[in-house]
């Protein structure tokens, strides 16, 4: 698919990987090399931000040593929130994860109404959830977090790992393949770090120490977000991907909660929300104990919050289409003064 979407390009043009962003360059991953190159005006003009991990078009310009960025491929899967405050739209955080470790542990760190938060925006990226149930050297009895966790996970696999006495960590091999990229998410301190380091650990500190210097001898500071590891795979990690909230992902929460859009097909209503309509099913469920009431109230809290998030996407909608008018009727004016009509 990548092929085809670049074979419109010719000559001076070749493809990379961003592993950083900043407003107006980025550090792009090409073949054997890590560069540095500026995103064209005509993207920015046009307000199109390469995220990390997005495939990119450059115009290899090596006479000049130069890089720019001039178009961003079509993104397989797509890491967003919606944006805090104000704001409208859906913020972009990485893109082309295949796949994404939500870490969970056990202990006080257990919680699963926040898994079924990360499902919703793991399903909702396009990316394969895998949980990954840390610190399992704290619980005797492994069974029953695994069932509890299972429960909510449907067939998401659930690997149980410490990431402090690196147990299990074997089992997180089979997900790293050569040209697919991971991720890790999960609230703080369940182990994210720990985690990076006795798995990823060597691998990164190396790629993050490839280049200190820029061309001209100056000392980049940049935080490098993208990690080639020794099998070819491709590890993310960025602060945007640690923060990452619910945004815009009504198929993400049907997915997640497939057991109550399933059962609300026998609800009386077609657009039974669950709350107190007469002959639904997914409260039935609950009453008989097959479906837990906090399950449901987290169901509830997720749409209702989906809910907000769109109104307020139509708002900044309406709110643009305003400024896109205005701007109309501004050169509709200006053109007017100049042809005299
Ligand atoms: N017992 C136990 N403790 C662990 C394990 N993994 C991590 N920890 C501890 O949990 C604490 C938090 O670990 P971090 O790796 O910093 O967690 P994090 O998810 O990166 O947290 P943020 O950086 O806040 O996002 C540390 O004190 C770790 O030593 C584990 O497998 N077992
Ligand atoms: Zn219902």
């Amino acid at each position: 698919m990548l092929e085809d979407a670049f074979s419109a390009y010719k000559g001076p043009y070749i493809a990379g990987r961003v592993a950083a962003q900043h407003k107006t360059v980025c550090e792009i991953l090409i073949p054997g090399a890590m560069i540095q190159a500026a995103i064209s005006g005509a993207m920015r003009r046009i307000g199109k931000q390469p995220v990390v991990g997005d495939f990119v078009v450059l115009l290899d310009q090596t006479e000049l040593n130069s890089y720019t960025i001039v178009d961003i491929l079509p993104r397989k899967t797509c890491l967003a929130r919606g944006s805090p405050g104000d704001g409208s739209e859906e913020q972009v955080i990485a893109a082309n994860i295949d796949t994404i470790f939500i870490v969970t542990a056990v202990g006080k760190d257990q919680n699963l109404r926040r898994l079924e938060r990360y499902l919703t925006i793991v399903y909702s990226s396009g990316a394969k959830p895998v949980i990954l149930v840390n610190k399992i050297d704290l619980v005797d009895d492994t069974a029953q977090v695994i069932k509890e966790t299972q429960d909510i996970a449907g067939d998401v696999p659930v690997i149980t790992i410490s990431a402090l006495s690196k147990n299990g960590l074997d089992a997180l091999l089979p997900y790293i393949n050569p040209d697919e990229t991971v991720a890790l998410i999960g609230s703080s301190g369940v182990g994210k770090s720990t985690l990076i380091n006795t798995f990823f650990g060597e691998t990164i500190q190396k790629t993050m120490g490839v280049r200190e210097d820029d061309d001209k001898g100056r000392h980049i500071t940049t935080v490098r977000q993208l990690f080639l590891l020794p099998n070819g795979g491709i590890f993310i990690d960025n602060p945007g991907i640690r923060k990452i909230q619910l945004g815009d992902s009504s198929d993400g929460i049907e997915r997640t909660f497939s057991d109550i859009t399933d059962l609300a097909h026998n609800c009386r209503f077609k657009n039974c929300t669950h709350h107190d309509e007469p002959h639904c099913a997914v409260r039935n469920a609950v009453q008989q104990g097959l479906i837990t009431q906090e399950r449901l109230a987290s169901y509830h809290k997720l749409t209702d919050e989906l809910v907000f998030q769109s109104e307020k996407a139509e708002l900044g909608l309406k709110r643009l289409e305003k400024k896109k008018y205005k701007g109309m009727t501004q050169s509709a004016r200006k053109y007017r003064e100049f042809t005299g009509k």
